[in-house]
Parts: C-alpha cells; structure tokens; sequence
C-alpha cells in the first residue's frame, strides 16, 4: 500500500553498482544507504528514479530518436511489423489497439520479449513464442535496441541485489529459480500529443495508458525529456505526476516483488496522460521473473509482516503474463 507521497525519491544508484559484484556488498557503507533508501521507496512509493545509472546518455537518447522516426513513418510502413497472435504477442500495435480495463489507449507500441525455443515453457509459453519484429530503417534499429536491452537487463538485475537486501534477504534471493533467467519485456511507446490524439482515433479519450499496475518485477521507464505525462498514484487517489528528470530512469516495482515482498512493497497504480501538443516517445523495460517461477512470498519477508502469507497461491508468472497479454489487445 502506498502512502500519500507527493513527489517520487530521487536515488543514486552508483555506489551499489560499483560494489554490487562484492561479496561483501552488504557490509558497505555506500551500499547501505543505497538500500535504506530503496527501502523507503519500495514500501512508500513502489517508484524512483534512479540516477548516476551508468548506461551511457548517448545510447538512452538515440534509441527515442529511433522510436520517434518509427513511430512518424506512414501506417502502412508500421503494419510491415504487425503484432499477431502468430507473432507471440511481438510487433507493432496501433493506437487504440492496446486496452486498459476495457478502454483503448492512445498509444501506439512496438512490443519484444525475451525470445523463447519452442516448446520450452509447454502451452502457456507457447503464447508468447515468435521472432520480434525490427524496423528495418535505421539498418541498425535492431542492433541498438538489443545492445539497450542488454544494458537494462544487467541494470535490473543489480538494482534487485540492492531491494533483495532491502528486504533483509540475501542479494542473489532475485537469481536462481526466481529470476536468474529473468523473462524481459521491452516496449517501445508512443503518445500522439492532444491534437493528433483528437483528430484520429477517440476522439474523447485522451488517455495514453490507463491505470495500471505492472506485471514483474522492475521497469524502467526512459521517458521523453520536457513532457510531463506519466502520473502515480497515491494513497488518497491523487495522481502524483514522474516528471522526466534527464539522466534519469523512473523506475516501478511490478506485481511480483509484490507477492515475494508478502505485500511489504507497493505495485502502485499508474498511468499516462499526455496533454502537451508534442507526440511523446517513452522507452519501458521490464525485468521480471523467469517465465516458469512460481512466486509467493519470501520466508524473510513472511517473518517480517506477521509470520503470515498474504498471498496464498503461488502464481506463475508465464500465466500472470498470458493472461494479460490474451486481453490486452482488440486485434
Ligand atoms: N508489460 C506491461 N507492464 N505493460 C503495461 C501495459 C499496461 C496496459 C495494459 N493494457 C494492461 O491493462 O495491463
Ligand atoms: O509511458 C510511460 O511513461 C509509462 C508506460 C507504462 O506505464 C507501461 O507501459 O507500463
Ligand atoms: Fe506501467
């Protein structure tokens, strides 16, 4: 449960990142305060931004630039990369196609996940099995984003070994069966500005995402600078605005850390608005568990709230994410 936070905590990461393949990393005096302050964000917020994250500035502005010149190439050149059921759930969707609790978004989205062999994950995985789909202009479209999201995913896994320590477990308590082999998913957004938004599809929705939680883990968002649009909510309902701070990702706990976390740490509701009249690009990363984990609470953090489970039933997380993803779309 979140409080009534106003603003979301700005945190320096680099003194866990420097140490973080310490084996002492818990005794560190650097660390520590690191993960005090995960601590505090995790259970009052379920959001940060993380600064002094070490992936280079250049690489978290050309691929919004890379997204911005996709996204303003004529549908037909878009549709060369449909999202089908075929496609595992992989591709480009267009604007609406994507619905929130029944009402369809303005955004539009080209969607990859980690690529799975056939037949690796039984019927469930089969959902999500296909080849992402790159634009082929720029040539390197593909290259970039796959170097993107190898630096994320490394990201994740380190800021993890911060909130597995937050949480009084051990740092690798992330790895292994949890999330040693963790399921990412990256999306690439766009938000028509209200005008274009107006004029197309919708024409009373301005929504861009409608309140939601998020589904694993970790995300990080790399959000367009100068748009303000993403809103978190609060305890009394307020909707507390992630305005974008350069150099920074705004990052949010999923629904699994909530379960493994017994419910000690928030999946907070959130969604986007974007009023400006400029077309907003956002890059969100998603680190989840493995596809085949099955999550319910750490004994630590079992023992920290009562001894009780406030999650009775493990949960898969390839069916938390099938289930979504089969209702996420009117194809
Ligand atoms: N993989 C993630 N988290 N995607 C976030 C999309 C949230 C909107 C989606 N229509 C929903 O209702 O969940
Ligand atoms: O566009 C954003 O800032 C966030 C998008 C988001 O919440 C999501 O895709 O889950
Ligand atoms: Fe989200």
């Amino acid at each position: 449960m979140p409080t009534d936070f106003k603003s979301l905590p700005v945190i320096d990461v680099s003194p866990l990142l420097a140490k973080c393949d310490d084996p002492n990393l818990a005794q560190d005096p650097g660390v520590c305060e690191v993960v005090k302050q995960l601590d505090q964000a995790c259970r009052e917020t379920g959001f940060f931004y993380a600064k002094c994250h070490g992936i280079p500035d250049s690489l978290i502005k050309e691929v919004k630039i890379a997204a911005h010149n996709f996204f303003h190439l004529p549908y037909e050149e878009k549709l060369k990369i449909k999202m089908t059921t075929a496609s595992g759930y992989r591709g480009y969707q267009r604007l609406g196609e994507n619905i929130t609790k029944g009402i369809p978004d303005m955004h539009e989205a080209i969607d990859c996940y980690r690529e799975i062999n056939g037949g690796m994950y039984g019927n469930t995985g089969k959902v999500m099995e296909g080849c992402n789909q790159w634009p082929l202009d720029p040539p390197n479209f593909k290259l970039l984003m796959e170097e993107y999201i190898r630096l994320c995913t490394d990201l994740s896994r380190k800021i993890m070994r911060g909130i597995a320590l937050a949480l009084g477990a051990s740092p690798y308590a992330f790895e292994g069966e949890i999330a040693g082999d963790a399921f990412w998913v990256n999306r690439i957004i766009g938000y028509p500005g209200i005008s274009t938004a107006n004029g197309t599809y919708m024409p009373e929705n301005d929504i861009g995402c409608g309140a939601h939680t998020d589904y694993g883990l970790l995300t990080l968002v790399n959000q367009d600078d100068g748009i303000t649009a993403l809103q978190v909510r609060n305890k009394s309902g307020e909707w507390i605005s992630a305005a974008p701070i350069p150099g920074t990702f705004v990052c949010n706990i999923g629904d699994m850390l909530k379960i493994l976390s017994n419910g000690l740490y928030a999946s907070t509701l959130h969604r986007v608005v974007n009023n400006s009249p400029k077309y907003r690009v956002c890059i969100a990363f998603f680190y989840e568990t493995n596809f085949d984990a099955a999550v319910e609470p750490l004994d630590v953090c079992k023992q920290r709230t009562g001894g009780v489970k406030n999650f009775d039933k493990a949960v898969v997380y390839g069916e938390h994410l099938t289930s979504k993803v089969q209702t996420n779309f009117v194809m």
